[in-house]
């Protein structure tokens, strides 16, 4: 066997990226996750690949699999550093591309300063579109959560966000309230979960649940979906920086009907060879054991 690789991150959310044009990268849900377990595999939040696409005017199909296994429609950190990935590799010679992924096109851009910026389309918030199992838009709606209301706000990038306003994110209590919403039944396709903190009109804390990878370090569709509520709910203007655990992004969304624009590094750790496909975690080995 002889796959090869590149680990690496976006403000610390981390990917195994696979160039699917010039190999062939058979995935399976289990592989994904065996290669995601960070003691028996690479260790990641997502494993991105790029893929041949046939569609005029797109550079590549860019696929995105959660550490759990599923495949998803949205990854805004991936979307910078597999432009990077295609960039630093010469799968193209161009700074700016046009990728199709499940929730849509997007366009990363490379900058001068080597950070990246996607255009990450129009986000929605129709609950047909998000989708949620009840119609209409959902902006600071009460929800139950096991007996305690929320007020939530429903936003899909492509893939779905439940977002809160909370008055101290680094004592939100993401491992609690986290996978009850990720998991809440008004969200058929689950939900990746933005507890955000309102700083100042140009600038939010937001820490972050993920559907499929739990906490995560930073999340750029999280991101975008945290400034897009914060707007909607009068609290923010057209340019924000989001203070993620990771890192910072900047995020730029006109209001609604607008495209949503994120803007921020990707890194390259290091490239790699799978010599064979990561054996599955035992069941006797337990989550969690040591830092990961
Ligand atoms: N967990 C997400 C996919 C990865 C998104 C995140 N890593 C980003 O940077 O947008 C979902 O299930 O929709």
């Amino acid at each position: 066997m002889n796959l090869e690789f590149a680990k690496m991150h976006g403000l610390g959310n981390d990917f195994v990226v696979f160039d699917g044009v010039r190999q062939t990268v058979d995935l399976t849900p289990e592989r994904i996750r065996a290669l995601a377990d960070r003691r028996f595999g690479v260790g990641c939040d997502q494993v991105l690949v790029l893929e041949p696409s046939e569609r005029a005017g797109v550079d590549f199909a860019y696929r995105i699999y959660n550490a759990d296994g599923g495949e998803v429609e949205q990854c805004g950190n991936g979307a910078r550093c597999v432009a990077a990935f295609a960039r630093e590799t010469g799968l193209t010679d161009r700074d700016l591309l046009r990728l199709t992924t499940l929730g849509g096109e997007i366009e990363p851009e490379i900058l001068a300063d080597g950070r990246v910026t996607v255009d990450m389309g129009v986000p929605r918030l129709d609950g047909a579109e998000i989708p949620l199992t009840e119609p209409g838009e959902w902006v600071r709606a009460p929800l139950a959560v096991d007996g305690e209301e929320h007020r939530i706000t429903a936003v899909s990038v492509g893939n779905p966000h439940c977002v809160l306003e909370v008055p101290d994110a680094g004592a939100a209590p993401l491992e609690v309230l986290g996978p009850a919403l990720e998991h809440h039944p008004l969200f058929p396709n689950r939900a990746n979960v933005e507890f955000v903190a309102v700083e100042a009109p140009d600038r939010l804390r937001v820490r972050v649940w993920e559907r499929g990878a739990g906490v995560t370090l930073a999340c750029g569709t999280g991101a975008c979906a945290a400034v897009v509520a914060a707007r909607l709910w009068g609290r923010v203007g057209e340019e924000v920086t989001v203070v993620l655990d990771g890192g910072e992004l900047v995020i730029q969304w006109a209001g609604r009907g607008s495209p949503v624009r994120m803007t921020g590094p990707a890194v390259t750790v290091f490239r790699g060879r799978l010599a064979r496909w990561p054996d599955p975690r035992p069941a006797t080995a337990e989550k969690g054991t040591g830092p990961f």
